[in-house]
């Protein structure tokens, strides 16, 4: 498995030669079906039923859907590791079955797959050399992750010793040794604390910024929310939603307003414009933080001042 950044030999085949493929789509999926049959070639379970979807150049994806809905299947066939059983999954315009298109795809597993006697360092150096990254751009990049992923302190501990938090940020690093182009995420917020999980959507977040494409599948829906663009819903293998998830949010017929330092008599004036224009009124009350932003607040000012009660706490 060559490797090579220089943007040249980062595209595909197809992309040199086919004049119509379109860069900006990173993922087409057309009527992608997956039939799992057992021994006897008989059909077992209609995992993923006729998908269509797009996925474009630098948008945070993501998948969603109950257990057994075809997430992991649909990562699987876009890496190439199943074929369907009809329609075709089309990664950076070349066939998923295609395997050499990996080399541009970075893969955080469910599970870790990690040799839990190997250091952080040894670690991404092994899957820096399966990548055949020169050595001097290896020792940067391992660093460099290392650094990124907030393992500097843990770097020369074995895996074995590492909290569930700890794997799941070396299983990110390793996922983008190759510096992909394309990162494919399941749970990544799984089994880490708020500020873990915190840190890593700013990083999720990041890879965005850097341009980088990111198709993700999570159970955790406000993780999901506070960071994908798009998402998809699957439902015993069909597609039930697949749109922007602002837009999907929204509540057309609701209309709120925030405003700072508002009187109660001017309140009042808004309660009785509510009511001759003939609207329901809701509520006008103070909004709420979240939970997590409480949290984050909480760990934060302990840090700061060691010993003492956060601010915000009354009782
Ligand atoms: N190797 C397999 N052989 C037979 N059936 C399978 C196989 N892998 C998955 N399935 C079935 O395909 C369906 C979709 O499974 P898949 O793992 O894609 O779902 P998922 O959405 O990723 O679920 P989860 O949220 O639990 O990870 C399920 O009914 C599952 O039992």
């Amino acid at each position: 498995m060559a490797t090579d950044t220089s943007e040249s030999k980062k595209t595909s085949k197809l992309e040199q030669t086919n004049p119509d493929y379109d860069p900006n789509i990173v993922i087409e999926a057309q009527n992608l079906t997956k039939i799992y049959r057992d021994f006897w070639g008989r059909q077992k379970v209609r995992a993923l039923n006729a998908l269509d979807l797009e996925v474009k150049k630098g948008e945070i994806f993501g998948l969603l859907g109950p257990n057994g809905s075809g997430k992991s299947t649909t990562i699987k066939l876009l890496l190439g590791l199943l074929f369907p059983t009809s329609g075709r999954a089309m990664v950076f315009g070349e066939n998923a079955t295609e395997v050499t298109k990996n080399e541009r795809i970075g893969y955080l597993p469910e599970e870790s797959y990690l040799y839990k006697f190997l250091t952080a360092e040894e670690t991404l150096d092994f899957y820096g050399r399966l990548f055949d990254i020169p050595s001097e751009v290896r020792k940067e990049r391992v660093q460099s992750l290392i650094k990124q992923v907030g393992l500097t302190n843990a770097k020369r501990r074995q895996l074995r010793e590492y909290s569930k938090g700890m794997t799941r940020r070396i299983g990110l690093a390793q996922a983008l040794i190759n510096d992909p182009d394309l990162v494919l995420l399941d749970e990544p917020t799984s089994g880490l604390d708020p500020l873990g999980t915190r840190e890593m959507k700013d990083m999720i977040l990041k890879l965005r910024d850097e341009g980088k494409t990111v198709v993700m599948c999570s159970h955790l829906l406000g993780d999901v929310q506070d960071v994908c663009d798009r998402i998809a819903i699957l439902y015993q293998g069909d597609l039930k939603e697949l749109g922007r998830v602002d837009s999907l949010l929204q509540v057309s017929d609701e209309t709120s307003i925030r405003a700072k330092n508002l009187p109660e008599s001017a309140q009042e004036e808004i309660r009785e414009v509510i009511k001759r224009h003939g609207g329901d009124l809701i509520g006008v009350e103070n909004p709420k933080s979240t939970l997590e932003e409480l949290f984050l607040q909480i760990v934060r000012e302990s840090e700061q001042r060691p010993g003492q009660r956060a601010s915000g706490s009354d009782s």
